[in-house]
């Protein structure tokens, strides 16, 4: 039995943060702002994993109301998600996201983020892709505003 599951999620791109994204830092001038490390990558997926198994999402489970998640690293957030989708018989299919960013630039680093996500995933990278994108400098991307992120993810059930 296979369930499928999308995720969305936006971060502002500000100064005197570090840009953490899909759990790796990017040297950048400015970071991702919010409650967490703001992984937009991974809050995504999180996000994605969640609406597989019908359990919500993030925001739900991880409230950024509560200083428990406050500077909260993603991976572990990411960790927890996809224990509650093990606990319910399930394993990776593939996931496939896309970064949507005018800037930083993803390329040097989709190797590194691909290979960290699989890891969190307990799957092997080549069920993982990543991909980037910038909106041609159109919209609060194309400003270098904030940083966007999709992902969708196939689970299926543990053979
Ligand atoms: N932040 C980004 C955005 C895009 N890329 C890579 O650049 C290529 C062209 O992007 P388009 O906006 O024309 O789709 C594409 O291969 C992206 O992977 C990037 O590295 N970082
Ligand atoms: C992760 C949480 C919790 O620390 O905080 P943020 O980093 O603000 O992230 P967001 O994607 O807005 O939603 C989930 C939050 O509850």
């Amino acid at each position: 039995m296979f369930r499928i599951g999308q995720g969305f999620d936006v971060h502002q791109l500000v100064e005197g943060r570090p840009c953490i994204i899909g759990g790796v830092e990017i040297p950048y001038e400015k970071g991702l702002l919010g409650h967490s490390d703001a992984d937009v990558l991974l809050h995504t997926i999180a996000d994605a994993a969640l609406g597989a198994i019908g359990e919500g999402d993030i925001g739900k489970h991880f409230p950024d109301t509560d200083p428990a998640f406050k500077d909260f690293d993603s991976k572990q957030l990411l960790r927890e998600v996809w224990h509650k989708v093990e606990k319910q018989g399930y394993e990776l299919g593939n996931v496939d996201c896309t970064v949507i960013a005018q800037a930083p630039k993803m390329a040097p680093f989709i190797d590194e983020i691909r290979s960290k996500v699989a890891e969190l995933l307990n799957a092997d990278a080549s069920q993982v892709n990543v991909k980037a994108t910038t909106t041609e400098k159109l919209g609060f991307t194309g400003r270098k505003e904030g940083v966007a992120a999709q992902a969708t993810i196939l689970i299926q059930r543990k053979r």
